[in-house]
């Protein structure tokens, strides 16, 4: 049977956000953005085995945070792709061709576990991988490479890829090696594949996925954060006066 795996990029520096340290390791309510990203895929799929690609001058890191049994730790590269990358060489020993690789961003602690159950669900009928999007809300301007409006593009069939990201090992390992050899721009698994010729399956996703971006996102992710939890507790039946008396 096939193993789960998931990889997780967290080597990137945080520039857009601008703070003291990387944007994984600031505080949403007493804990870093890892871990709380950590603990959802954690809770979403338990027995999967876990590859965290971190920067080697790392100083921020407690292993403390990682609630996974099975996991490595992998070298950041220069850029997201090449810390992906990593990870999948790491994997060479242990993983299956047929084994599922889902690549989701530690930026993105938000995620729905509902949508990462469905991901899984659809991928494991879907030989092309596949990953959690979202059709594109607003209306899209194309600039003029001086802030004035050139065109307004038709948002019609157009969705933001989010993460995670999901597809077969082997598959993915030889998007990476074609990607690399012709010199490719990949900002995600999903665009490495493509250029095979293969169409990846989008599944719609919750939009609150938030990525962790600009220094405004921190805000918006621990009010999307408590959202979730109240909505999680409200969601649990109350307790029986019954059994509280017996
Ligand atoms: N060399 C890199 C660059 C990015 N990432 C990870 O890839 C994800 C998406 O990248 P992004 O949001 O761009 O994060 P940063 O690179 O940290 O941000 P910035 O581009 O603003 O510096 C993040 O989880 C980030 O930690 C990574 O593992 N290795
Ligand atoms: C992979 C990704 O999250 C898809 O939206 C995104 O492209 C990664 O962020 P970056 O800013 O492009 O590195």
């Amino acid at each position: 049977m096939s193993r789960l795996w998931w990889v997780v990029p967290a080597a990137g520096q945080g520039r857009r956000m601008g703070a003291e340290r990387p944007k994984q390791y600031l505080q949403i309510d007493g804990r870093p953005v890892l871990a709380h990203t950590l603990e959802r895929l954690h809770r979403a799929i338990p027995q999967a085995g876990l590859c965290l690609c971190l920067d080697s001058d790392d100083r921020w890191f407690d292993s403390a945070w990682v609630p996974f049994d099975d996991w490595r730790r992998v070298k950041g590269g220069t850029e997201r792709v090449d810390s992906v990358a990593n990870a999948l060489a790491i994997l060479a020993g242990e993983a299956a061709d047929d084994d599922l690789i889902l690549v989701h961003d530690v930026a993105r602690p938000c995620v729905w576990i509902e949508d990462l159950w469905r991901l899984v669900e659809v991928l494991n009928g879907e030989p092309a991988g596949a990953l959690l999007a979202a059709p594109v809300a607003d209306t899209v301007k194309r600039d003029d490479g001086h802030a004035h409006v050139r065109t307004t593009v038709s948002r019609e069939g157009l969705w933001q890829a989010l993460t995670p990201q999901g597809f077969r090992y082997r598959l993915l390992c030889r998007a990476f090696d074609v990607a690399r050899e012709r010199g490719l721009a990949v900002t995600d698994e999903a665009s490495a594949v493509e250029a095979l010729g293969v169409s990846p399956r989008l599944v719609a996703a919750r939009r609150d996925n938030l990525k962790i971006t600009h220094p405004e996102d921190l805000a918006l992710a621990a009010h999307i954060l408590a959202t979730q939890a109240a909505l999680e507790l409200s969601s649990i039946p109350p307790v029986s006066h019954h059994r509280q008396e017996s």
